[in-house]
C-alpha cells in the first residue's frame, strides 16, 4: 500500500509507526513544517518527504489526514481540485467528526471513498517527538463511514489499521461528537478553566502555585497540551459544548445548594455515588479513557535513589513514560509514581525492583 499521511505530530507519527509494522506499507508524509518532516523520516516515520498536498496524494491508495482539524476542513476543499488515484481511501484522525464529514461530502457526491477516523488515544504532548508505536494499542479507534460508503471500503481500512492493535468501531458522526463532548471535549474546557482559576489566585497569594500536588496536576494535566488542536476542536464541537455548559451549570447550581444546605449525608452521598462510578469505569483496557499503568514506589527521600531506580529498569530494558515525586519532605517516606506503557512493563518493573531493593510498591 502506498499511504500519505497529512501532518505528521503525535497523532500522524503514532499512525505511521504503527502501519510501518506492515513491510507492505509504504508512507509519504506531508507536513508544513520541514523540520518535523526531516524528523519524521530520520525516525523511519515515513519513506518520503512529500513538498506539498498535491505531491504526497499523487498516486496514493490511502490519505490520512492528521492535521487540526480546521486545517483538515480547509485540506479536504483542497483535494477537491486535484487527480487522485481511482479507488483511493481517505481518511482523518481527528477529535470532531461531523464538521470533517460535511466537508467530505462533496468529495463522496464525486465518487471518492471518505471515511472519519479518530483514534481515541493521544497525550498532552504533541509533535512527532511524541509519537509512538504502540500508542493505539487496545483503544478504541472510531470509524464513521458515510451511509453511502461501500462497506468493502471500510474493510479495507478496517484491515490497514490492523497494525494499530486499535479496537475498530463504527459511530455515526453525531453520536461520536456527542460522547466525545462528555468524555474528552468539556473536561478539557474544565482542565483549562481550573488553571485559569489558580493563575488568577496566584495573583494574591504566590505560594498557592507550590500547593497544587498530586490533586490538581493529575486533574488539569491535559491542560497542557496544544492550543490550535483544541480550539479547533472547541469550534467545530461548539454546539455540543454549549450543551454540556448548561448541564454543568445545572450541576453546580445544585452542588452550591447542597453545600449551603450543609447536610453531612447528602455530601457523603453525592461524592460517594461518584466514586461508585468512577472506580467501574473500563480501565482494563484504554477505554474511552487514556489509561496509564502506573507503580507506587514508597522511597526513602535521599540522594541517588531515582538514578537508582532507572538504573534497574534501565538494565531490565523496561521503558519508563512518565516519573515523578509526590509528597517527599526529608527524613520521612516519598512516594515515586512511575508510569508505563503496558501493564506488563509495570509487573516486569516491580518483579525486578522486588528482586533488588526493599520497597513497598502500590498498583493504585
Ligand atoms: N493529541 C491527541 O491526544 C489526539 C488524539 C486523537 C486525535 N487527535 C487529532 O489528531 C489530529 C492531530 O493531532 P496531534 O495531536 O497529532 O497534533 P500535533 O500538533 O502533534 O500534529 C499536527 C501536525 O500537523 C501539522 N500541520 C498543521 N497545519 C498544517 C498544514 N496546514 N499543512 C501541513 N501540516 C500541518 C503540524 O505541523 C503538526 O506536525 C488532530 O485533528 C487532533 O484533533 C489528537
Ligand atoms: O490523554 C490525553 O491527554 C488526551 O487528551 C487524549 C484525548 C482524550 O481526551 O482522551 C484527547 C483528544 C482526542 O481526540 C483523544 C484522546
Amino acid at each position: 500500500m502506498n499511504i500519505a499521511i497529512i501532518g505528521l505530530g503525535l497523532i500522524g507519527g503514532s499512525v505511521g509507526l504503527a502501519l510501518k509494522r506492515d513491510a507492505a506499507n509504504r508512507i509519504t508524509g506531508f507536513d508544513h513544517s520541514s523540520t518535523t518532516a526531516e524528523e519524521a523520516y530520520r525516525r523511519g516515520i515515513i519513506d518520503s518527504v512529500a513538498l506539498s498536498l498535491e505531491d504526497a496524494c499523487y498516486n496514493t491508495d490511502v490519505i490520512i489526514f492528521a492535521t487540526p482539524v480546521n486545517t483538515t476542513v480547509d485540506m479536504l476543499e483542497e483535494i477537491r481540485s486535484m487527480k487522485l488515484k481511482d479507488g483511493v481511501i481517505i481518511t482523518d484522525t481527528g477529535s470532531t467528526k461531523v464538521p470533517i464529514m460535511d466537508a467530505a461530502s462533496i468529495l463522496i457526491d464525486q465518487g471518492l471513498t471518505f471515511i472519519g477516523g479518530h483514534p481515541m488515544a493521544g497525550s498532552h504532548k504533541s509533535g512527532v517527538s511524541a509519537a509512538k508505536e504502540h500508542l493505539f494499542e487496545n483503544a478504541y479507534y472510531i470509524l464513521t463511514p458515510d451511509p453511502r460508503t461501500d462497506q468493502k471500503h471500510v474493510e479495507q481500512l478496517r484491515q490497514l489499521l490492523r497494525p494499530t492493535k486499535g479496537k475498530v468501531r463504527i459511530v455515526e458522526a453525531t453520536e461520536h461528537d456527542r460522547m466525545t463532548a462528555v468524555v474528552s471535549h468539556f473536561p478539557h474546557l474544565v482542565a483549562s478553566s481550573l488553571v485559569g482559576r489558580l493563575a488568577d489566585q496566584q495573583e494574591h497569594q504566590p505560594f498557592i502555585k507550590k500547593l497544587a500536588a498530586g490533586g490538581f496536576r493529575d486533574l488539569t494535566r491535559i491542560a497542557s497540551a496544544d492550543p490550535v488542536m483544541w480550539r479547533d476542536i472547541t469550534i467545530q464541537n461548539r454546539d455540543e459544548l454549549l450543551k454540556q455548559l448548561d448541564g454543568w451549570f445545572e450541576e453546580m447550581s445544585a452542588v452550591r445548594e447542597m453545600i449551603t444546605a450543609n447536610d453531612p449525608v447528602r455530601i457523603y452521598n453525592y461524592f460517594a455515588e461518584a466514586k461508585k462510578f468512577r472506580d467501574e469505569l473500563p480501565l482494563t483496557s484504554q477505554g474511552a479513557l487514556y489509561m496509564t499503568y502506573d507503580l507506587h514506589v514508597d522511597i526513602p527521600d535521599h540522594p541517588g535513589i531515582i538514578s537508582e531506580i532507572t538504573k534497574i529498569l534501565a538494565d531490565e530494558r523496561i521503558s519508563i513514560t512518565n516519573i515523578r515525586i509526590v509528597e517527599t519532605r526529608t527524613d520521612v517516606y516519598g512516594i515515586l509514581v512511575i508510569s508505563f506503557q503496558s501493564a506488563d512493563d509495570r509487573e516486569h518493573a516491580k518483579f525486578a525492583l522486588t528482586s533488588t531493593t526493599n520497597f513497598s510498591m502500590h498498583i493504585v
